[in-house]
Formats: structure tokens, C-alpha cells, sequence
């Protein structure tokens, strides 16, 4: 007998007195909003730090503010613990104290509320009970109770399902009132470590990396504010449906972006082989040469002129410097360096002549004319582009950078078929992107930031890898991802090697197997084309039956697909080939929609979402138009069959005219 309670939304004795709690905690929050309010800024000393201290406590002011809908505490511990805590803690997104400091929410990230994610039965963490609380708008509404420590075994929580189960509709929520214990594990794990996440569609993991870093974010709030932390998604549409999960959690300041949003956003077309070539690790060296080959040996020395006196540093010598600097700084540092090591023997000669130069004559001397004229001779200035440039249109040196590196094949791939006039006109592809900073960061080093979530990560090549490494070298990363879900040239095949390339090599594997989005009979159906598109992984699990929640139609008109779907609740998402778009709009001409525009602030229930851009998302009910031409539209068309054929939360309906692909019938 599962050992729960589940109040009916009629309050009883308990449940008033949660709902007095609720009403007390909500008062309590008003008063602190109140008194960060009343606080002035004045006592700052001058008026830059009077400002920036304003701003604080603005921020502080809208942190508190009581959002009605949300429930400010969802779960309640009683505890049996001998510490200083409260016996009875109540679990929420943040803490709220009533003026004499006592706690009546405690943030869900604070090392006590663990055990609300992980106490059980077998481990109950000095939990006697734990307490779920239901709300409806923003009323407390229901409990259900999970005695933790009586050996009582716990059965399915209604609560919990009810919510997994809510429709969705507009962008994604937070999951803090029902992270599971093996997410939490991962939500959780310290700063240092970086987590690389292996999970089949729905299992969780975005949501997993975004509580992560709010719980980052709360748990070394000072060190992350200062470096920084970063979400890279696959998309803009994607990051404009997670944009609310960490506001929602009361964190605004964590930037979201794209791989193209971090590394420029050039998207010239090209051909997914020569893509393949430039996403490989084995360019770094390839680039490394290519830059370090402009320095130009050198053949001259300088003769700096001051009144009557000339001050000559030998050719030799020149070049004994340049070798000392090679290779032991980036390439911009170097150049300076060479400027004042060349000024610093000038000076070395005034004083074997008597003078007394100090630094500010050597800064003098490092800027002459004459230094500048050799130091742009031998380490000449340049831009990153100017060397990709290069490289992509003179075999010659790229035979040079490339050495036994890379095959006279995938040389002959590389150069430009049709050469642009300057590296200023030339058009610029995504790998490209990739390429010019790796050599930028050979040129000027990259700062990192304190900790870096990355979504999709099975999608991105070697040389965005390392882009990403550089920007979390001196801090941690989560790197989430489904290898069956991998859709470019470049899409991987290991985590290690992932984790290799990012520089993480000592992060964790992890796997999350359990589905919260997709119903069993639709991952089932899906599920199918795995041994296909990624033999090593196992078939996915389903938390949600979902019976009945699957429909293939031959030759079904879309337009009725749309309206069936329009009678039920929830959001619609019409996915059809890139290239049917208009056509399907058109199809629905008499039906309100829109087609999904990651910068269109407009929400519509009804969405026709080319294929390409539905990794990431969901909605509960999904039409997938004409899976043949989802396939044959690119290499890796089954994997993208695969992500499009995941994204219902409650109904699966696919539409074809054409035959589908063979697993799918078999
Ligand atoms: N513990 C949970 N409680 C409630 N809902 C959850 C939980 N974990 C995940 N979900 C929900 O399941 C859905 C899928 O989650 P999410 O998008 O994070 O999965 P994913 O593994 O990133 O999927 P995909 O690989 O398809 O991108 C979301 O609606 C999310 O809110």
C-alpha cells in the first residue's frame, strides 16, 4: 500500500495550517522587499560607488519580489537531526526570514534541503516525514506525505505525476519542486567537477543543466559573479523557450548563447566534407604553423638615432631574440615583448656610453620608428582572418602548415574553389568561425569563465570543443548531450572524446535514463531507428504510459491533423521538412499559427517548425509531416528523424505520403 495521503482540495485542520504558513511567509517577503527598499544609497562615499550600489540594491528589490503565481515553498521536512536547523523546514526557491531571522523558506539549494530530494526509505537523512504540497494558480490546495525512517516502502507521487503531466504550454519551467534524486546528483556536484551528461530524449538534461548552474550560482555566488557563467545552447529558438527557467530561479544574470552568438555568426554554405576537415582537432597544429610561419626571419638589425649618437642592435642579436620569444608567449605578447627587448638593448648601449635612461626612455625607444618599422618586418601585425585567409587560398602554405597533418586530399578540400579578392571580403563559414579563434587565442589569450553549461554538446566539432574549453580552462563545465541525437558532419560519437577536446578530460560520465517528455508507445516507436543511428546506446525508458498517444496516417491531410489537435489543450508543433515550410503554412492558412521564429516575441498555440530547428523542444502534441523527406534532406537525416519523432509530450501523429523508412515499418 503506498503510504500516501493526498488531501482533497477541501482544507482540512493541516491544510489550513500550511495555508497559514503560506500567508505568513508571503507577509514576511513583502517585509524584507520593504525594508531593502527603505535602504539608501546614500551612505556610498562617491557618486560612482553610490550608483553601484543603487543598482545592488535594485537588484535586490526585484530579487524579493512575490511572483503570486509561484509557489514560494512546495515541500516541507520534518527533521529528527541534532543541529542547530529547525525540526520543520519548508523547501522553496528562496529563503524568506520573518524579522527576527528565523526561517520560514529555506532555498531548495541549501545543503539541508538535499534531503528533500534524496532522503528515502533506505537513506531517509534524518527525515521523519516528507511533505509535498499541490497548488492551483497560486493556492495551496493539496499535500501528499512520504514517511521517510519507518521502513515503509513509498509508492508513486500524485503530485509529482500531476506536474510531469501538466500540458506545456509557452517556453520551459523550472523542475524544482520534482528534480529526482539521480538529477539531483548531478544538480549538485561541486564547482570543481565537470559533468558530462549522457540521456535520451526527454530525460531531463536541460533542466538538469540549468538548475545546476542556479545552484552554482547560489552556492559560490561571489566567485561566479565575478567570472561568470554561460549557457550554449543549439539554437536562438531553443534559448528563447529556456530563457524563464533561470529568472524563474532568481537568477537573471547568466548569459545564454549560441556556439555561432560565442565564436561570430558567419554561416557562409559549404559542403558538409570540407566542414568535416575544418571541425577536425588536427587543424590547431595546422593553424599554429600557419601563424607562427609570418614571422620572417630577420636579416637587419636597428640603429635607433639620438642627437649625435647612434645606437645599433646587431642582426644576430635580433634574431637571437626573436628565437628566445618563439613559442614561449602567444603570438601579441610576443610582438610587444620583441619591442622592448629590442628598446632594453638600446638602452643597454646608452649605458655602456654613460647615460642614465630611465623606463620611460625604453618605452620611448620601444615606440620609435625604427623599432616599429623592424618589429612589423619580422612579427608583423596581424588579425586572425588574414591568416585563415591564407591559408584557404595559397596551397602553397597550407602545404607548409599542414606538413604530414593532413592528407593532400583534404588539403585539396580546403583551399577555396573560387578565391575571395582580400581576407576583408571574404565570406566566412560556421567551422570557420571556429578556426578564426583558435587563432585568435594563439594571439591574444581567451578569458574563462567560472563554469560553462553546453547543450547538445554530441553536436559540435573538435575545434568548437576547444573554442568552448578555452572560455571554462581556468573553471568547470556541464556538457549535456544524446549520441543518437547527433545531426552534423562533425557529431560525436564519444563523451571521452568530447571531454578530451573541451579539456576536460577529468569530468564525469553520467547517465540519465529516465523519460519525463515522451509517451512509452511514441519513445517506443522511436526508438526504432536507434540501432540504426547509434548501435551502442540501450532504448530509452518512459516514465509516462501515454497510451493511445500515437497515430500514423497515411496520406492524412494536415490541416485536419492541426484541427484534432486545436480541440485538445496544450501547444501543437506542426514539424516538416526545411524546405515544405511555406507549403504547410499555406496548408493552414485557415487555422491562427505561426512559424516558429526564435525572435518573434509572438506566442501562438499552433507552430510549424522546420525540422532543423526542433532539437531541444517539445510540445504536447506534435504532427510530424512527411518523415521520408526529413530523412533525405541530410546525412545525418535519421538521426534528425529521430529528434523530431521526441519532441510530443502527449500526442505523436505522422503523416505520410511517401513510404516511411523501413525500421519504422518493420
Ligand atoms: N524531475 C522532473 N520533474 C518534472 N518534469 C521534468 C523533470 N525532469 C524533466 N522534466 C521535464 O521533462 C521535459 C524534458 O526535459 P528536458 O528538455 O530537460 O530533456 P532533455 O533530456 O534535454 O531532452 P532532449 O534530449 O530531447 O533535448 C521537460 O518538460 C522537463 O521540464
Amino acid at each position: 500500500m503506498p503510504a500516501h495521503q493526498l488531501a482533497p482540495d477541501i482544507p482540512s485542520g493541516v491544510l489550513a495550517a500550511e495555508q497559514a504558513h503560506l500567508a505568513a511567509s508571503r507577509a514576511a517577503l513583502t517585509a524584507m522587499r520593504e525594508h531593502a527598499r527603505s535602504l539608501s544609497a546614500d551612505a556610498a562615499g562617491d557618486w560612482v560607488s553610490q550608483q553601484i550600489l543603487q543598482s545592488l540594491l535594485d537588484q535586490r528589490v526585484a530579487a524579493l519580489a512575490d511572483h503570486p503565481d509561484t509557489p514560494l515553498f512546495f515541500g516541507r521536512l520534518d527533521r529528527e537531526a541534532d543541529d542547530e536547523l529547525p525540526g520543520i523546514i519548508y523547501v522553496g526557491r528562496r529563503h524568506v526570514h520573518d524579522g527576527h531571522s528565523k526561517p520560514l523558506v529555506v532555498d531548495w539549494r541549501a545543503p539541508v534541503s538535499r534531503a528533500f530530494y534524496q532522503a528515502s526509505p533506505a537513506d531517509p537523512m534524518n527525515v521523519v516525514r516528507r511533505r509535498r504540497f499541490g497548488y492551483h494558480g497560486g493556492a495551496l490546495t493539496a499535500y501528499e506525505d512520504e514517511p521517510l525512517g519507518q521502513g515503509v516502502e513509498l509508492g508513486p507521487s500524485k503530485i509529482l505525476t500531476d506536474e510531469i503531466e501538466r500540458p506545456r504550454t509557452g517556453p520551459m519551467r523550472d523542475i524544482v519542486a520534482t528534480i529526482q534524486p539521480d538529477q539531483d546528483e548531478i544538480v549538485r556536484s561541486t564547482l570543481t567537477q565537470t559533468v558530462c551528461v549522457q540521456g535520451a530524449p526527454g530525460t531531463g538534461k536541460t533542466a538538469v543543466g540549468l538548475h545546476r548552474a542556479a545552484y552554482l550560482l547560489f552556492t559560490h555566488r561571489e566567485r561566479l559573479a565575478r567570472a561568470g557563467v554561460m549557457i550554449v545552447g543549439p539554437n536562438r529558438a531553443f534559448l528563447s523557450y529556456i530563457s524563464s527557467v533561470l529568472p524563474a530561479l532568481g537568477e537573471v544574470k547568466v548569459d545564454q548563447t549560441t556556439v555561432a552568438g560565442m565564436l561570430g555568426d558567419h554561416a557562409a554554405p559549404e559542403d558538409a566534407l570540407v566542414a568535416a576537415v575544418k571541425g577536425d582537432a588536427r587543424m590547431a597544429a595546422v593553424l599554429e604553423r600557419a601563424l607562427w610561419m609570418h614571422i620572417v626571419k630577420p636579416e637587419e638589425g636597428v640603429v635607433f638615432t639620438k642627437g649625435a649618437y647612434r645606437f645599433r642592435v646587431a642582426d644576430h642579436e635580433v634574431r637571437e631574440i626573436v628565437a628566445s620569444l618563439r613559442g614561449t608567449t602567444r603570438y601579441n605578447p610576443g610582438r610587444a615583448a620583441l619591442a622592448q627587448r629590442l628598446a632594453h638593448m638600446v638602452l643597454v648601449r646608452m649605458e655602456q656610453r654613460g647615460e642614465s635612461p630611465d623606463d620611460r626612455v625604453q618605452d620611448a625607444v620601444a615606440r620609435s620608428k625604427p623599432v616599429r618599422q623592424l618589429v612589423d618586418a619580422v612579427w608583423p601585425k596581424l588579425v586572425p582572418e588574414q591568416v585563415l585567409y591564407r591559408l584557404l587560398s595559397d596551397p602553397e602554405f597550407l602545404a607548409k602548415a599542414a606538413k604530414s597533418d593532413l592528407s593532400p586530399d583534404e588539403q585539396e578540400m580546403l583551399i577555396w574553389r573560387k578565391p575571395y579578392r582580400s581576407w576583408k571580403s571574404a565570406k566566412w563559414t560556421a567551422a570557420d568561425a571556429a578556426l578564426l579563434d583558435e587563432l585568435r587565442d594563439l594571439m591574444e589569450r581567451t578569458p574563462s569563465l567560472g563554469h560553462l553549461v553546453v547543450d547538445e554538446a554530441q553536436d559540435l566539432s573538435e575545434m568548437q570543443l576547444r573554442a568552448l574549453g578555452r572560455r571554462c580552462r581556468n573553471g568547470s563545465a556541464t556538457v549535456l548531450g544524446d549520441l543518437a541525437q547527433g545531426t552534423t558532419a562533425w557529431s560525436t560519437s564519444s563523451w571521452e572524446s568530447v571531454l578530451h577536446h573541451l579539456g576536460q578530460r577529468e569530468g564525469a560520465v553520467t547517465e540519465l535514463t529516465l523519460g519525463f517528455r515522451v509517451p512509452r508507445e511514441v519513445l517506443d516507436y522511436a526508438a526504432r531507428l536507434l540501432p540504426s543511428i547509434a548501435p551502442g546506446l540501450a532504448a530509452p525508458r518512459s516514465l509516462r504510459p501515454g497510451a493511445g498517444s500515437l497515430t500514423v496516417r497515411a496520406g492524412g491531410s494536415v490541416a485536419v491533423a492541426a484541427k484534432e489537435a486545436l480541440e485538445r489543450e496544450g501547444s501543437i508543433g506542426v514539424i516538416v521538412p526545411d524546405a515544405r515550410v511555406a507549403e504547410v503554412s499555406a496548408a493552414l492558412a485557415d487555422l491562427p499559427h505561426a512559424v516558429l521564429d526564435p525572435d518573434s516575441a509572438e506566442d501562438h498555440r499552433l507552430l510549424v517548425v522546420p525540422a532543423t530547428l526542433a532539437k531541444g523542444l517539445e510540445y504536447d502534441h506534435v504532427i510530424v509531416v512527411e518523415p521520408a523527406d526529413i530523412v533525405e534532406a541530410e546525412p545525418r537525416g535519421l538521426a534528425r528523424l529521430y529528434v523530431v519523432l521526441t519532441r510530443a509530450v502527449t500526442t505523436l501523429t505522422v503523416l505520410h505520403d511517401k513510404p516511411l523508412p523501413t525500421m519504422l515499418t518493420e
